[in-house]
């Protein structure tokens, strides 16, 4: 008889008791993609290296910028930023500068510029909703995203 999973007409796939016996891989690891950062990119140099860079540079902008809060994007204007030299995107509400980041980010370069120049909110939950953005990015925010053109 076939497995409980195989079954023509069967609706559910294996349960995790039944993925573990015969070792299929659950959702999450077969979707884990492990990217080689160049030396020098790891979480520890990021945290080393938006902890001691001026917020400013960060963000790409003048020193004389007001803070975050105070600056608005439009649509219009995430969608100017939108190369790995020049790189937008909006999180929750919030515009990054993520151009710094880039060459840091643990799931690859090809990945993260999915959301450049645009929100890329439901992308970065689709692959990792447990990350604290503010937390990684919060130096590098440029402004709050407005909804108007
Ligand atoms: C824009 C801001 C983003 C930040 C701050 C960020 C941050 C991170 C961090 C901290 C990790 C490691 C997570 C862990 O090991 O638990 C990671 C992994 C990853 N990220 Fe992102 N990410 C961003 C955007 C994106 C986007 C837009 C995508 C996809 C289009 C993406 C896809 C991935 C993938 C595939 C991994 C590897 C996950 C794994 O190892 O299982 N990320 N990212």
């Amino acid at each position: 008889m076939l497995p409980y999973f195989d079954r023509k007409h069967d609706m559910f796939g294996p349960n995790s008791a039944q993925r573990a016996s015969l070792n299929v891989p659950s959702t999450a690891a077969r979707e884990r993609k492990k990217v080689a950062l160049a030396p020098g990119h790891s979480p520890l140099d990021w945290a080393r290296v938006s902890t001691s860079t001026p917020s400013y540079k960060l963000r790409g902008v003048a020193p004389d910028t007001p803070p975050p809060p105070y600056v608005k994007v439009t649509k219009d204007e995430l969608k100017l930023h939108k190369s790995q030299e020049d790189c937008w995107t909006c999180i929750n509400g919030k515009v990054y500068n993520v151009t710094p980041y880039v060459n840091f980010h643990p799931g690859g370069v090809e990945e993260i510029m999915k959301c450049a120049g645009k929100d890329g909110t439901s992308l970065f939950n689709k692959y990792h909703s447990w990350v604290n953005v503010d937390r990684m990015l919060g130096s590098c925010c440029v402004g709050v995203f407005s909804a108007s053109k």
